[in-house]
């Protein structure tokens, strides 16, 4: 979906938010013994929540999500995002090739890379995140352990270097980047790694698709997820 200017030509100014998705099969494995044979169709309800909300944040422009598997792929499009092939060579990687095809879209915007982890987002947190990276060249939010990233953007014009993977708050601080914790933005923070953050997430409130999801879990725990 390409959003544009009322009564401009051309794309809406904003900002492109590079969300990166795990081929499947390996998706979400600290949630394996909880999800069972639900833990693709968490995957994506995950994936999908975060998505949706990004796309309903006024400050976002557009989406883009880089991916190498067509499930994910499939339903993530259907939601209005572009979507980037993964280079398949880790997560930064994964991240700076979906920058690229972000700057082919918009040349001129800011550019964030956001978690595909975070089923309880709220598009206005969202927005209050993203108007205090903008006073910034590079910005980032912890996540709620204050250990890892869940959001990592640069204005126009500052090289994109995310440094995402394990203990990444302290490389984001370390190369640079402002750390942003105002208050009113817990959704942009609680990202979903373990049983226990999917517990933090559900009494926060989550999406609609993972809500399902966790449902179906509860009543069948031993059957797939019917798609
Ligand atoms: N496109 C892409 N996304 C990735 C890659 N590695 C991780 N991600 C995504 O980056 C975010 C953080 O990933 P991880 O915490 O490493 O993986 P996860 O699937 O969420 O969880 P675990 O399997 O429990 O580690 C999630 O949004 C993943 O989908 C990659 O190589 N390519
Ligand atoms: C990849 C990261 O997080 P996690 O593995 O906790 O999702 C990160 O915080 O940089």
């Amino acid at each position: 979906m390409r959003r544009t200017q009322p009564g401009g030509p051309g794309p809406r100014p904003g900002w492109t938010m590079v969300v990166p998705v795990k081929t499947l099969i390996a998706a979400k494995t600290r949630l394996a013994a909880a999800a069972g044979p639900h833990r693709a169709a968490l995957a994506v309800a995950i994936a999908c929540d975060t998505v949706a909300a990004a796309l309903a944040c006024p400050a976002v422009a557009r989406v883009v999500v880089v991916t190498g598997d067509p499930v994910p792929a499939e339903a993530l499009s259907a939601l209005g995002a572009h979507v980037a092939p993964d280079p398949q060579a880790g997560l930064n990687a994964a991240l700076r090739a979906g920058a690229a095809h972000a700057l082919g879209l918009a040349p001129d915007g800011p550019v964030g890379a956001l978690q595909a982890d975070l089923p309880a987002l709220r598009p206005a947190e969202l927005g209050v995140a993203l108007a205090a990276a903008a006073e910034f060249d590079q910005a980032f939010v912890p996540d709620a352990a204050e250990v890892g990233t869940t959001f990592y953007g640069v204005r126009p014009g500052v090289a994109f270097r995310p440094r995402f993977g394990g203990e990444s708050r302290a490389r984001h601080l370390g190369g640079g980047a402002k750390e942003l914790t105002p208050d009113g933005i817990v959704s942009v923070r609680t990202d979903v790694d373990t049983p226990a953050d999917l517990a933090a997430a559900l009494a926060l409130g989550v999406g609609p698709r993972t809500r399902a999801v966790v449902e179906t879990m509860k009543e069948s725990p031993t059957r797939e997820t019917p798609s």
